[in-house]
């Protein structure tokens, strides 16, 4: 059986086929802003991102993920806490069965009901797949999702849903834009992790923003509607699909913002 997020192959069991489960810079964390330091050498983030090199959307059995074309540097991440180039590859969700919970990163202990993870590849390795195996291979930008407005630019991702119900169902998504569900401020934290999933590479420069963006309950409930399941398999909602913190293990978290 492959991993997921149910009893039997879910967080508490990967380490059996992922040993560095356990290992030094795991990820998500419970984030404690007393406790971070304020860094004034962070740059603010530099997100420049070109519609169209959104090419489709996907329901890969773990959560659904937007994919862009990244042969060139038209989607990038530069500055921030990182050095370098990085290009975006892909965007995905975590969330939770109700709204008390669904997020990956908590702030003193607090969830969400989903996060958002925009994941981007160091240009100084040849691929994702290169740079997945290396230390500063990655960078994902995370931004929670709170309760309370509809979000018109995630209306866009949810109506393309009843495509990408099943596990494996794919369908083209082109020219939507990811700066579109960035929340008005880039204020964030910053931390050296990991992969939230298996394989759970030590790869991720992680960059979590501190202000969330705004979805509807009717939105949430819009998540729960994918399927974990392939087509002809016993329905089973895709929910809960997130990792709980992970120990800190003496790891500094900085602050761009005082
Ligand atoms: N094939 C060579 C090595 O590549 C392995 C990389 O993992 C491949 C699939 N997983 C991912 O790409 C992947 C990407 C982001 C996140 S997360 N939730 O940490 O943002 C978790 C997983
Ligand atoms: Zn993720």
């Amino acid at each position: 059986m492959s991993w997921g997020y149910g009893a039997d192959n879910g967080p508490e069991k990967w380490v059996t086929n992922f040993p560095i489960a356990d290992g030094p810079r795991q990820s998500p964390i419970d984030i404690v802003p007393g406790e971070a330091s304020f860094d004034g050498g962070l740059k603010p983030l530099n997100l420049k991102y070109d519609p169209s090199t959104c090419l489709d959307i996907l329901n890969n059995g773990h959560s659904f993920q937007v994919t862009f074309a990244d042969d060139s540097d038209s989607s990038t991440l530069t500055d921030g806490p990182i050095s370098g180039i990085y290009r975006l590859k892909q965007f995905h969700f975590h969330w939770g069965a109700s709204d008390d919970r669904g997020s990956e990163h908590t702030v003193e202990g607090t969830k969400y009901p989903a996060e958002l993870h925009l994941v981007h590849w160091n240009t100084k390795y040849p691929s994702f797949g290169e740079a997945a195996g290396q230390p500063d291979g990655l960078a994902v930008v995370g931004v929670f999702l709170k309760t309370g407005d509809d979000n018109p630019s995630l209306q866009k991702i949810l109506d393309a849903f009843d495509a990408i119900k099943a596990k494996g169902k794919q369908t083209s998504f082109p020219g939507f834009d990811p700066a579109t569900l960035l929340p008005g401020c880039l204020d964030y934290w910053t931390y050296l992790g990991s992969l939230t999933t298996p394989p759970l590479l030590e790869s991720v420069t992680w960059i979590v923003c501190k202000e969330p963006i705004s979805v509807s309950c009717e939105q949430m409930a819009k998540f729960r509607s994918l399927l974990f399941s392939a087509e002809g398999e016993a329905e089973c909602c895709m929910v809960d699909n997130y990792r709980p913190p992970q120990p800190l293990k003496g790891r500094p978290v900085r602050a761009s913002f005082q």
